[in-house]
């Protein structure tokens, strides 16, 4: 029985931890059981409840006050997440071997470990051979969303992540609650869009002829790949989480191995005997 996994990725504050906890609660509301996983070694508050935390591992911290690294933030971040790549029997030993369990991996926002760094790599492949399928989730915050230079940016990331991991990806607008009704309609356009016409319109705003052929060069790229679309989270909306975990399912096949239930059995000859009084009504009326 395969295992099921969502690698929650995406820029710093673009509400990672906050999706993984109100999917969790989604899920708790459907029946079903995810649980959440830790991978962030800065993270300070989150309000889910953990089944590992890389912390009890590694933490930046500790990192940055030991005087022979002399680590700031970033560079104590970057130190955890390759120390956490060379100790992943501390994942598997906190996972277990249980079939068929679905779980969530709250990743830190550092954009370089979506773009070149190797680790988040390495866990996809280490996941894989634990026989976890696993979907990316790539979150951008919608605030940021709101003009077209910004939103290629956003493309971008979520673009590089794509290719760097190989694994299937859903990408999602978040904190869609936050947008004006006026700004909500506006970024709509942006949720399956058509870039070549997004950047005509901004057709004024380009400086040089350079940057305009540059900028139509990438449109090209995202075009062609024809896979950089967003879904609107907005965390109050239930029917429209269910709309991107459903999208997250599929992509990793999520309940095709489940058991089928069988039907009630039913008694033949009660059966047959309400057969023979619904036949018996038909020829009296
Ligand atoms: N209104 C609203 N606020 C949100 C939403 N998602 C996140 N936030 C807020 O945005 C801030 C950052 O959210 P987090 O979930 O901590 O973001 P993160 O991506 O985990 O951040 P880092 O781990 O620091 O990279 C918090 O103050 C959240 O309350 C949302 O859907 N709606
Ligand atoms: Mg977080």
């Amino acid at each position: 029985m395969p295992r099921y996994a969502q690698l929650v990725m995406g820029p710093a504050g673009s509400g990672k931890s906050t999706y993984c906890s109100t999917m969790v609660q989604h899920a708790e509301s459907l029946n079903r059981s995810v649980q959440v996983v830790n991978l962030d070694p800065a993270a300070e508050y989150f309000n889910y409840p953990v089944m590992a935390d890389i912390r009890e591992l590694i933490q930046v911290d500790d990192v940055m006050e030991d005087n022979s690294l002399r680590f700031g933030p970033n560079g104590g971040l970057v130190f955890c997440m390759e120390y956490f790549a060379n100790n992943f029997d501390w994942l598997e030993e906190s996972l277990g071997h249980v079939e068929d369990d679905y779980i969530l991996f709250d990743c830190p926002g550092q954009i370089e470990l979506y773009t070149h760094l190797p680790v988040m790599k390495q866990l996809v492949e280490q996941l894989q051979q634990w026989e976890f399928r696993i979907c990316g989730v790539f979150l951008v915050d919608s605030q940021f969303m709101v003009e077209s230079f910004k939103f290629i940016s956003g493309v971008m990331a979520a673009l590089s992540a794509m290719v760097s991991l190989e694994i299937p990806q859903v990408n999602v607008m978040t904190k869609m609650d936050l947008l004006a009704p006026k700004a909500k309609k506006e970024i709509e356009k942006y949720l399956d869009p058509d870039m070549y016409s997004m950047m005509e319109d901004n057709s004024d705003t380009f400086r040089s002829k350079k940057f305009k052929k540059l900028t139509k060069a990438i449109c090209g790229l995202i075009e062609d790949y024809s896979m950089v679309r967003f879904l609107p989270f907005d965390r109050t909306d239930e029917e429209g989480i269910n709309i991107v975990l459903q999208h997250i399912d599929f992509s990793i096949q999520y309940g095709e191995d489940l058991e089928v239930k069988e039907p009630k059995e039913v008694d033949e000859e009660q059966s047959n005997l309400n057969y023979d009084e619904i036949f018996q009504d038909k020829v009296s009326s």
